[in-house]
């Protein structure tokens, strides 16, 4: 008899790759007998230099994975969840089989001349194309220039030592992923910068009718994570957030509790609506959604259309 085999589907980058070996050696552990097969795909997003609103939505990341996963020419897809989608449902057909133990949810400074935040000269380049980043950012410290700076983790190292930017705002986990976390010179505490949706999750994604891949994938699932991604998931949801929304929103355990707090900024980081609740008796969902609409309670959702609504 041969052996089973299992495909992932995975964008081209080195992080993505990365990810995918993260999967590849845990099946080793719980199915040694699997054979394991990469299939690459570059997407649109991947391709796009110019500002992420323009490109339209964050469904370019993931939409030519998912066709090859819908094709069945691939069993599994590895998401960052941060790249998912928040404000629609998984493409029809298609389930999220678990989500691993979850990484650095913490975002951090890049600066070639290794300087802090509060040490960078007014004026100086940050390089992010990240609304989030860019509002919290300029809450602090207005007199900052942000600029476009687009393409994946190694492409944005490159950028910043060629002086293009002088400095530039990226997630811990993916410069961890790439192994280039010797590059950070600052990092920012979730209470400084409160991570998005999703942060430092990887997210397996398997056709919902697949009963031999879920058995498969079902270890590599985190609990912890899961309720945390749950949390966040429908926060994101209820609040309709797009690509280009000013939305943080970040579930952790706190003493056995899961806590969640949430925010939206307007665009230049003057206005900062913010709520934080625990579970108590709720489920995660429930949790996420309470936050959702204690935030649409402060005017929220005029926030986020008046972002979308600024090229
Ligand atoms: N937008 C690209 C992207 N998607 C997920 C991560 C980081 C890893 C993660 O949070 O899972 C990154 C890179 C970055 O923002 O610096």
């Amino acid at each position: 008899m041969s052996s089973p085999v299992l495909r992932i589907v995975t964008r081209s980058s080195p992080m993505a790759r990365a990810q995918v070996e993260r999967v590849r050696s845990l099946l080793a552990q719980t199915s040694p007998d699997l054979e394991v097969e990469v299939v690459p795909v570059t997407t649109t997003a991947d391709r796009w230099t110019g500002s992420l609103s323009a490109l339209g939505g964050k469904e370019n990341f993931v939409r030519e994975v998912d066709a090859v996963l819908a094709a069945g020419a691939a069993d599994v897809a590895v998401h960052c969840l941060k790249d998912m989608p928040g404000e629609k449902p998984l493409p029809p057909g298609m389930t999220i089989a678990g989500y691993l133990v979850r990484d650095d949810v913490r975002d951090c400074l890049v600066s070639p001349a290794g300087l802090q935040l509060a040490e960078l000269p007014a004026g100086a380049r940050v390089g992010t194309s990240s609304v989030r980043r860019r509002a919290q950012l300029a809450a602090v410290r207005p007199d900052l220039d942000f600029v476009l700076f687009r393409g994946n983790a190694n492409k944005r190292l490159e950028k910043l030592a060629g002086g293009e930017v002088d400095a530039a705002i990226l997630a811990v986990s993916g410069l961890d992923r790439i192994g280039r976390s010797d590059a950070i010179t600052e990092i920012f505490e979730p209470e400084v910068m409160l991570p998005p949706v999703g942060a430092g999750i990887l997210a397996l994604q398997c056709r919902a009718d697949d009963d031999a891949t879920l058995d498969i994938l079902a270890p590599l699932n985190d609990p912890t994570t899961w309720r945390e991604a749950a949390a966040e998931r429908m926060f994101l949801h209820v609040l309709q957030g797009h690509c280009n929304s000013p939305i943080a929103g970040y579930a952790a355990h706190v003493d056995d509790e899961l806590v969640l707090s949430g925010a939206v900024y307007s665009l230049d980081g003057k206005t900062a609506l913010t709520a934080a609740e625990d579970s108590g008796a709720f489920t995660p969902a429930d949790l996420g959604m309470s936050v959702a609409l204690a935030l649409v309670k402060q005017g929220a959702r005029d926030i986020i259309s008046a972002a979308a609504s600024t090229p």
